[in-house]
Formats: structure tokens, sequence, C-alpha cells
């Protein structure tokens, strides 16, 4: 069966945010790791996300990279393309988010493109083209202190407009709220202006939903995973997908590790929460600095700790303590030192029996997930908005739970485990 939904990830946290949103809506769902080989079989999915690792990538990477995972979207069938980014658009003013939707939409012949961020579930909304995380605009949120992508403007249209030549408009929330057939008419008349993109307006999931019937004969849509959250019911209209059916949990046998690399104020909340019981330890990035084996050390602490409850190992810090170490090391160094220890303590953890993996932020489950060499997971029962259990496709299978940084109540950490049974 050919695929019908085809998007284009630009970190690993975020195709699965997305695969999930499309799991809750009914399609079955593969996330690949990476433009797949050509003889790559993806089995009865309806929707495949590739994931890739381009959101700080140099920009004709991102831009290559997505138009690969294009072309093999297409040759899968896929009828319509999303292209994900994060839902509090995290780039940098040399930013990948413009280019890579003008060479998607190029490369599919589309002269117009939802722009929409929106992930009401997670506090994040977008009002007169401005980007809300909670009750501060993105540019006051915590993401002004982020790592690698630090957002200080919350206007979708300004930070837009600086990635791309092409104009970018608005499709206000006075529109959108009028339903899919106001929001088709005032496409075309922004398509009338040569706007290429439009940003939409959404505070609630009623909002997403029209704006995703609108976007049903685009050739490309872009956002956060909110914009794909009605997308399937176009398919299902034309009788393309059946009705809903349960996501199955990953049933794989081992050892329990929490592995985090996010910065982020909500992972640093999770880990002061995690259960009191749970061993604990920190990586010391100067230790990485010196050349010390901080994987393999860590691994042999993993391993000598009680067997029945999760090991939790974070390198996660405060915003003030990682400046710190930013300015000591560089921005890049510093993370990537950071994510060649987390790449190889989870394939060290694997040999010794761990099986079970919570992965916190979007850089990091993409260095854990590429260092074990998962190709592809197959998406499986929510966590939290966002987050869902996977299963990797291939041996030994893992249960892997990619969060992104920000995703997840504060008992995040047990209560996924509690999932998991
Ligand atoms: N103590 C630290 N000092 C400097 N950099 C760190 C430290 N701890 C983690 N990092 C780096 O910070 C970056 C965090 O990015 P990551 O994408 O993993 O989390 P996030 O941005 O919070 O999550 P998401 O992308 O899902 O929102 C990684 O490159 C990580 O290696
Ligand atoms: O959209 C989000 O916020 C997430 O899926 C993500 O991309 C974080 O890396």
């Amino acid at each position: 069966m050919a695929v019908l939904l085809g998007a284009i990830a630009d970190d690993f946290t975020g195709a699965t945010d997305l695969a999930n949103t499309l799991v809750n809506q009914g399609m079955r769902a593969v996330q690949v790791i990476g433009v797949p080989d050509a003889g790559t079989d993806v089995g009865d999915a309806q929707a495949v996300v590739v994931a890739l690792k381009s959101r700080t990538a140099p920009v004709a990477q991102a831009v290559e990279q997505s138009l690969a995972a294009l072309r093999w979207l297409r040759g899968q069938g896929a009828r319509q393309i999303v292209q994900k980014y994060c839902s509090t658009f995290d780039s940098r003013a040399t930013g990948n988010i413009g280019p890579v939707a003008d060479a998607l939409a190029e490369a599919l012949g589309a002269d117009f493109a939802i722009v929409c961020p929106a992930f009401p579930a997670n506090g994040r909304t977008v009002y007169q083209g401005h980007l809300f995380v909670g009750a501060d605009l993105l540019s006051d949120s915590p993401m002004k202190d982020h790592p690698l992508t630090p957002m200080r403007d919350a206007s979708l249209i300004r930070l837009l407009q600086a990635q791309t030549p092409h104009k970018v408009g608005l499709i206000p929330w006075q529109v959108v709220r009028q339903g899919a057939g106001a929001i088709r008419a005032r496409v075309d008349a922004l398509r009338a202006e040569g706007v290429r993109y439009g940003v939409a307006d959404a505070l609630d999931e009623d909002d997403l939903r029209r704006i995703g019937r609108a976007a049903a004969d685009h050739a490309l849509v872009t956002g956060g995973s909110g914009v794909a959250m009605g997308l399937p019911d176009n398919f299902r209209s034309k009788g393309l997908l059946g009705a809903t059916g349960s996501p199955a949990m990953p049933r794989v046998a081992g050892r329990a590790v929490v592995l985090a690399g996010s910065c982020s104020a909500a992972t640093r909340a999770q880990i002061a929460a995690a259960p009191a019981g749970w061993p604990r330890r920190r990586i010391d990035v100067n230790l990485i600095a010196e050349d010390r084996d901080v994987a393999g050390d860590l691994a042999d602490w993993a391993a000598a700790q009680p067997t029945d409850r999760p090991v939790l190992i974070h390198a996660s810090a405060a915003p003030d303590e990682v400046a710190e170490t930013q300015a000591k090391y560089g921005v890049d160094r510093a993370g990537a030192m950071v994510e060649g220890v987390m790449g190889a303590l989870a394939v060290r953890l694997r040999d010794a029996g761990f099986a079970r993996m919570v992965v916190a932020g979007g850089e990091t489950s993409g260095a854990v997930v590429s260092a074990l060499g998962v190709r592809a997971m197959r998406i499986g029962p929510e966590i939290a908005p966002g987050v869902p259990w996977t299963e990797s496709l291939g041996r030994p299978p893992l249960a892997l739970a990619l969060k992104s940084g920000n995703f997840g109540g504060r008992d995040f950490l047990a209560k996924a485990f509690e999932v998991l049974g």
C-alpha cells in the first residue's frame, strides 16, 4: 500500500512528535532515521516521517538532505508533504526553516505554503503572527536561553522573512475561526499579492483542524506537529483512510535508563522531580574536554546500580552554567562533546542490557539514535502530548521515548515507565 502523507522533520524528537499526532488521528505511522535506502521497507505505513538532524546544520546541508528525503517520500507515493520544524520555531538567524521551505516548495511546484508552529496542548499558540509559549511571547519564554537556537523575537513573519526572499503574509485568527472556506479565500488573496508563505494564527485544536481542512490540496504544509492534526481527515473524506485503531505498546524486556541532554526548563524540572530512589549521575563537560572515558565510566556505574529501577544520567544544567561551559569551549563544541558521550553511552548501555530508554532533547536524541544504529521506529502509545513510546525496527528491538526538551509535565519520567508497564 502506498504512503499517503510524507513528512520531513528537522530533528528526531520533532519527527516523533509529528508521527504521534498522525497516529492519534488514525494513521499507521513509521519514523525513519535519515533518508532511507531505496530498498527500505516501511510495511503498511500510511504516513512516514523522515527524521533529519538538520535544525542547526549548515543551510546547504539541510536543504540537500530535505530534498533527498522528499525524493524518497515521493517515490513511496506520498501525496502531501509536511515540513516539520519546532513548535518554538527553533532556528538561527541564518536559519534553515526558510531555505528548506523554499527548496521543497520549488521541487513540489507549490507557490504557497501554510506556516503554523502552534501546538496548543503544549502551550504554543500563534496570534497575529506572534508565537506564544504559555502566557509569554516566545522571546520572553525560556527559549531565549536555548543553548543552540536562542529565540529572541516572537514575530513569525519577521523570523521567516529573514530566512527567505519570498513574501511572508498573515492568515489572522479572525479569518481562521471562520473556517476552511475563509482560510482558502485568504490564501487566494495572499497568492494574488505574490505572497509565498502564510503564517496562520491558531489558538486551539479547532483552529488547527480548520487550517488542516483548508490545506487539503496543498502540496506542502509547514509547521509544528499541530498543523498536521486536520490532514488525516482529508484522506479519510476521500475514502483513502479507514477508522482509527490503537497503537501497539512496545514489548521490550530489559533495563531502563533516562539520558537527558536537554537543558530546557521543563527537562530540568523533570530531572528534579524524578523519583528519589533512582540512581542518578551528572555528566561533567570538563572531564570530556580532558579526554577522560566519561561514557565508559558512566556505563560501568550504571551497570552496577540496582536493576529494578531506571538510572538517570544527565548533562542538563541551568542557563548560567551552560553559558559558562559554552564560553569555555564554544557553543557547538560543548554541544558536540555532550552529544558524543550520550551516543557512546547509549551503545554501551544497550550492550549491557538496557533496552528501555527515555532520551530528552532533540539533538541528544539524534546523537543517541544515530549511535545505536536505529533506522526506523514504529510509533506506539502516547506518554504526554507530543511524546509516544516507540519500538525500534531491527535487532535488538528497543523501547525508545524521544522527548522534546520542553515537553511533558513534571512527573514525565516516572510516568513514562508506568505507561510502559
Ligand atoms: N551542560 C551543558 N553545557 C553545554 N551544552 C550542553 C550541556 N548539556 C547539554 N548540552 C547541549 O545542549 C544541547 C541541547 O539540545 P537538545 O536538542 O538535546 O535539547 P533541547 O533543545 O532542549 O530539546 P528540543 O530540541 O527537543 O527542544 C545539546 O547539543 C547538548 O549536547
Ligand atoms: O515541535 C516541537 O516543539 C518539538 O516536536 C520539537 O521539534 C522539539 O525539538
